[in-house]
């Protein structure tokens, strides 16, 4: 069926957009134009201005719209961002994030392949950094009251990938502003590669690659943090909270394979985007247009800060990909 096609049909009330990142803007205000409500993959769109475009046309046409971005819909998340709005961790300082997995890109990846092609903005940052940024941004701004969040100021450096120009590794750091009596500014890191690996060993034994630090104690999530089953609560009082979040799924050692790459990585499980259908579902029963983990102002702010990145490093895709229908227009 031709998506042209496919928002033409009445039964469908709502797409999920899962195309290459070139592809979310069109694919999306097709959707929107076409009156349906939109989930969309990450990275949300190429750059900030797609996708302040996109929420304006869904907010003029009173559409549902929300980034797919799973990891922030896990009752793992939930409990993380709950223990710090509660202040159990005390006041809240600092996070790193890291989200590496050692591709091997030149073995694994064809320079037309989405991830390493320039021209369907592939790239380390939009694809897994994503996942980084949204450990940093869920703990230290989603976590703050909605009329005090700042966006924050960024410090990057990237390396990039010989074959094809895209960025096979970003260092970030963010700093959010918060007025003093609140605790001062928040710092967070985040870091990502194709060529290291958050946890070499694939068994835990690298550690936590997500840690949030307050006052009075540090919260640590195991990788892959994309899709986590693991955090660790550690209160300066001795208090050691250790939990696993089983992910729905055919389970470990089920060959279930998930489409990505080769059977080396399959998972074995992966039934956890249930979390975020689900809240799209809710959101359309209950006519919100937004998701509830992280709203479209929250999304934009983040392809900000990845523009902002590779304004800094000298990155940038095709035009005919970072062009929005406005500014062709203009
Ligand atoms: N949340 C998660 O865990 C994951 C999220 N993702 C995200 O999902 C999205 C898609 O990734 P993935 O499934 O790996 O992508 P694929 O390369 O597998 O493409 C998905 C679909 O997009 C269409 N497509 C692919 N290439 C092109 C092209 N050159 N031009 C037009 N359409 C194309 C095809 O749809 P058709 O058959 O209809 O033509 C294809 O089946 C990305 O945004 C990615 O970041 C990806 C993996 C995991
Ligand atoms: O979104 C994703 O999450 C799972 C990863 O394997 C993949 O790189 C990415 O696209």
């Amino acid at each position: 069926m031709a998506y042209e096609d496919l928002v033409e049909d009445d039964n469908v009330d709502i797409v999920y957009v899962s195309t290459p990142h070139s592809h979310h803007y069109p694919n999306v205000k097709l959707c929107l134009e076409s009156g349906k409500n939109v989930l969309c993959e990450k990275a949300f769109t190429v750059n900030a201005a797609q996708a302040k475009e996109l929420v304006q046309l869904a907010r003029e046409k009173n559409l549902f719209l929300m980034e797919a971005l799973w990891t922030r819909y896990f009752p793992l998340s939930v409990y993380v961002r709950e223990a710090i709005t509660s202040g159990r961790v005390g006041t809240i300082m600092r996070a790193y994030a890291d989200n590496s997995l050692d591709l091997n890109p030149e073995e694994n990846f064809s320079k037309k392949h989405r991830m390493v092609n320039p021209d369907l903005a592939g790239g380390v940052l939009l694809d897994m950094g994503i996942y980084s940024l949204t450990w940093i941004f869920q703990t230290l701004y989603t976590t703050q009251p909605l009329e005090v969040r700042k966006a924050p100021r960024v410090t990057s450096s990237v390396r990039k990938y010989g074959p094809t120009g895209v960025d096979e590794a970003a260092t970030i750091l963010l700093t959010f502003p918060r007025d003093t009596q609140s605790g001062g500014d928040l710092h967070g890191i985040a870091t990502t590669s194709f060529r290291v690996a958050s946890d070499i060993s694939n068994n835990g034994a690298s550690g936590p690659a997500v840690r949030i630090q307050g006052s009075e104690g540090e919260l640590q999530v195991w990788p892959p943090i994309y899709r986590p089953t693991r955090t660790r609560l550690i209160l300066a009082d001795g208090t050691i909270e250790d939990k696993t979040w089983p992910q729905p799924g055919p389970g470990q050692g089920s060959n279930w394979y998930n489409g990505y790459l080769d059977s080396a990585f399959a998972e074995g499980e992966g039934y956890g985007m249930f979390w975020e259908a689900d809240e799209a579902a809710m959101a359309l029963l209950e006519g919100r247009k937004e998701g509830q983990y992280e709203g479209l102002d929250e999304s934009i702010i983040i392809m900000n800060v990845m523009d902002e990145v590779r304004r800094q490093n000298d990155l940038s895709y095709p035009e005919s990909i970072e062009a929005t229908d406005k500014n062709r227009q203009d």
